[in-house]
């Protein structure tokens, strides 16, 4: 089994996640001559392209003889794409380990899909990233087939530790619905959180760039504070909330609006797309 700086990677699909894991990867140093994308839009190409990466339209011409396979496509367009490399893989003696990234996807429809003529299935590893593996502050969970051996794990394990902080192996693959609803989908609704931040200083009359560059500080800052300090949420919270003052107003405004229930309805909401994209209604 190589190791991942010996491993040929083969990304299917050079989108906004691929890229974020492909970046990570090249700032940890993985050699950029080992990483093939294969991606039909020119404007994507072309980006990863100048990454100093190899890229091609053609599937098959980047997956044939990759050791590790990558399918970063949106999850409606997996089942082509993976039947397409599993006749691509027919002869050769030993099949790619697959990586697929695509939300809900289960590792039965991967494993069927990508069954090689000859009736060979490969192993796969379903993996949920998130787009901060582009700054090499990804969170990543995991699940494996059956047959993935320790030393196949360890290799996947190496390709998320280069670009997550946090790889958890989850022990049931429907949690990897959960782990979409949370920290897949989760940069996004801090995102929001500092849209929403920056929109009402600036209607309360900061000027934009500089309720923008608070916000951004203050969301990095209390990331920080998350990995880095010995006390959990509850109590960071509790530490800038005096009584009756300033926070205490805006979390009780927080709280009267629903705020628990909001986000337990959101990352529900996406749990529960996650499971649908795996199972589409016919
Ligand atoms: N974005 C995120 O934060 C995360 C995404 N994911 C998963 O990653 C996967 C990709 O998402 P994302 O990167 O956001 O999506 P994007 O649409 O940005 O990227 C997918 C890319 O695949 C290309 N593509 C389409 N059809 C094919 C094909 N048949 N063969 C090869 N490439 C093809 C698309 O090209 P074109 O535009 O021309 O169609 C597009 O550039 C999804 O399955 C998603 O669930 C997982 C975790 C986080
Ligand atoms: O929105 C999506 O479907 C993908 C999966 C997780 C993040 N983005």
């Amino acid at each position: 089994m190589p190791t991942l700086q010996e491993s040929k990677l083969a990304f299917i699909g050079g989108g906004n996640m691929a890229s974020a894991i492909i970046g990570g990867l090249l700032s940890k140093g993985v050699n950029k001559q080992h990483i093939r994308v294969a991606e039909p839009w020119d404007v994507n190409r072309n980006k990863l392209a100048a990454t100093g990466v190899q890229t091609t339209t053609d599937n098959v011409a980047a997956g044939s003889d990759a050791d590790i396979v990558i399918i970063a496509v949106k999850p409606q367009v997996t089942q082509g794409v993976c039947e397409e490399l599993g006749k691509a893989w027919a002869g050769r003696v030993t099949l790619p380990v697959v990586v697929s990234i695509a939300a809900g996807i289960t590792l039965n429809s991967l494993q069927t899909w990508s069954r090689t003529p000859d009736g060979r299935t490969p192993h796969v590893v379903r993996v949920m990233p998130n787009t901060p593996a582009l700054v090499g502050e990804g969170a990543s969970g995991a699940f494996p087939s059956a047959d993935v051996s320790a030393a196949e794990k360890e290799l996947v394990n190496a390709l998320l530790a280069s670009v997550s902080k946090a790889t958890e192996w989850v022990e049931k693959e429907d949690l990897l619905d959960v782990v979409t609803g949370l920290s897949g989908s989760g940069p996004a609704y801090f995102f929001a959180m500092v849209e929403h931040l920056v929109a009402s200083a600036t209607a309360l009359g900061l000027p934009q760039e500089q309720a923008t560059r608070l916000a951004t500080q203050t969301c990095l800052g209390a990331g920080k504070m998350l990995v880095e300090s010995s006390e959990d949420p509850g109590q960071l919270r509790k530490n800038v909330t005096s009584p009756n003052g300033t926070t205490y107003a805006a979390l009780q405004t927080f709280e009267a609006q629903g705020f628990k229930e909001i986000v337990d309805k959101a990352v529900t909401a996406a749990t529960t797309r996650a499971a649908e994209l795996g199972n589409p209604k016919p």
